[in-house]
């Protein structure tokens, strides 16, 4: 037996404290197992599998069609936000579950008789396509590529004079392996790829996008549906609309959904899981957010498959500060996983999330999944337009309770509905250039992997038996451990992940 060390989790998080990842340090374990040999497949809710514990926030800006696609294909999952009308959100979700490569081109259509204005117009892909109705809903017909119209001499010409008809497509159904082998092998510049049900353009596959994808790390076990689709998350209100909304997401495909509320624990969100699992008995339903045992103890009776945990620890949040109301987010994970656990729960620990070494402690303190903005708001696969700012490139991320993202929603959701009296519970701001999901996720998983192996745990399931026999031993850092624990009295340094 060894000599008593460090405090086990029911001991630290039982004093009073509201602490949050950085205010905690886990000691390390044992060793006996590579960093490779680390498991970090788990659960999302009782009913579905991820084989990474990434999910991205139902956000305007961070979960649209192409960071689904991403996420799915890395082994997590995204979850469509619905600051919009029903129509344009289930049209994301089946956006995302017809793709079966993570692209992100935004596509662009003409009808036979439009002209292309100016090289602007091919700013999101290198090529534009002709259907008969001018958008992705029909036939494809022809295509004009960049360098051929920047070639003719008559550039009003509508584009059925001048477009390349025989274009060479390939089915969406293919793998990136398989589009990017019929690419290279008839030496293509891009490969529409097209729906074998209705012959519609789903995405484009460029050569560039093989040899960038090619020299990012291997894509890990994707999240698929029955069909073989990429599993596609939504978020819903608890309004009497939002049932209407759903009836659309569930025709869409969306595999689960998330009640999406600041403070989870009321009669709307327990009105709704009740008609969700009833109405629905196949879809997996996350209530939240709450961060207490209580909050818990009463979304679980009232029959929900995940928790969501995290109230004012976001980046964006202003919760804590507006009504005074939410905890630390490490003491939150752990007193709500410690009682969903009992009923097999599995809980998200959302918002906060910074580090890699944020992740570890989420997943250490009980969590199955981290929920993520700000750290994927900047990939290339987040909604926007990157910007450049005092020569740093940089994407807008909003939190949802902002008053811009209120207002947009209102608008969208009441139909201009600007009666009520709207007060902030976020902010509107920029996070810098993260460059692509597909990169910057395998590189912080295998962080998380390292961070595992230090604690002595091959699996997040292990992670969570050390938690509970209390083997896992745990302290708090003052103010100076912290600093301590950052770069410190360096002259100059720079800090490069990977
Ligand atoms: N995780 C966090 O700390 C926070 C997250 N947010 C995000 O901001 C967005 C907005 O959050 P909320 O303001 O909580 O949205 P919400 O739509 O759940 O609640 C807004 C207001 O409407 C009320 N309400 C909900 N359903 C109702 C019904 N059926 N009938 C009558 N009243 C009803 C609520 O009680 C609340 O007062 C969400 O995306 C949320 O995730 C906002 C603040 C904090
Ligand atoms: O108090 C809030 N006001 C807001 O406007 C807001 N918008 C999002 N969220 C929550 O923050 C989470 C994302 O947090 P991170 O950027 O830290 O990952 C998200 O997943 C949400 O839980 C909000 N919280
Ligand atoms: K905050």
């Amino acid at each position: 037996m060894a000599a008593e060390d460090g405090f086990p989790a029911e001991r630290l998080f039982n004093q009073g404290f509201s602490y949050t990842y950085d205010d905690v340090i886990c000691l390390p374990g044992y060793i006996d197992f590579s960093t490779d040999a680390v498991n970090l497949r788990t659960k999302l809710t009782r009913n579905i599998h991820l084989s990474l514990p990434c999910v991205s926030s139902p956000m305007d800006t961070v979960t649209e069609s192409s960071m689904a696609v991403a996420m799915a294909a890395l082994g997590g999952i995204g979850i469509v936000h619905y600051n919009n009308q029903a129509t344009e959100q289930a049209a994301f979700i089946r956006s995302a579950k017809s793709r079966h490569i993570p692209l992100f081109a935004d596509l662009i259509f003409k009808s036979p008789s439009d002209s292309i204005d100016s090289a602007g117009e091919f700013a999101t892909s290198p090529c534009i396509f002709v259907t008969q109705s001018g958008n992705s809903k029909s036939k494809l017909l022809g295509v004009v590529g960049k360098s051929d119209w920047e070639k003719l001499s008559d550039k009003d010409a509508p584009v059925s004079n001048y477009m390349f008809e025989s274009t060479v497509s390939a089915p969406s159904s293919y793998t990136f392996e398989q589009a990017a082998t019929f690419l290279v092998a008839r030496k293509l510049d891009y490969l529409p790829l097209v729906s074998e049900r209705d012959g519609e353009v789903v995405d484009v596959f460029t050569k560039d996008d093989v040899e960038r994808i090619q020299g990012y790390p291997a894509l890990g076990m994707p999240s698929l549906d029955k069909d073989g689709n990429f599993l596609v998350g939504a978020a819903i209100g608890t309004r009497e609309e939002d049932k209407l909304r759903l009836e659309q997401l569930v025709k869409a495909g969306a595999d689960v959904v998330v009640l999406d509320s600041s403070q989870g624990n009321s009669n709307y969100q327990i009105e709704m899981i009740k008609f969700v699992k009833n109405t629905y008995p196949e879809l997996d339903v996350i209530a939240g957010n709450i961060v207490t045992s209580y909050q818990a103890q009463n979304l679980i009776q009232a029959g929900v498959d995940a928790l969501r945990v995290g109230m004012g620890s976001g980046s964006i949040c202003t919760t804590q500060e507006v009504c005074a109301v939410g905890r630390g987010q490490a003491t939150a994970v752990y007193k709500v996983s410690s009682v969903a656990s009992q009923s097999g729960v599995p809980v998200i620990a959302d918002g906060g999330i910074s580090k890699s070494g944020h992740i570890v402690k989420a997943l250490t303190l009980g969590a199955s999944t981290v929920m993520m903005g700000s750290f994927l708001a900047g990939s290339s696969e987040a909604p926007g337009a990157y910007e450049v700012q005092g020569g740093r490139r940089i994407k807008k991320y909003r939190g949802m309770g902002s008053l811009e993202a209120m207002t947009k929603g209102s608008d969208a959701r009441y139909l201009g509905d600007t009666s009520k009296l709207k007060v902030a519970q976020g902010v509107v701001g920029a996070v810098a250039d993260k460059g692509s999901l597909l990169k910057l996720i395998p590189y912080t998983m295998h962080a998380v992997k390292q961070g595992f192996q230090d604690l002595g745990a091959s699996s997040i399931d292990s992670a969570h038996k050390l938690l509970r026999s209390n083997e896992l031993r745990l302290e708090v850092r003052t103010g100076a451990a912290q600093i301590e624990g950052g770069v410190h009295d360096l002259v100059y340094y720079e800090k490069k992940s990977f």
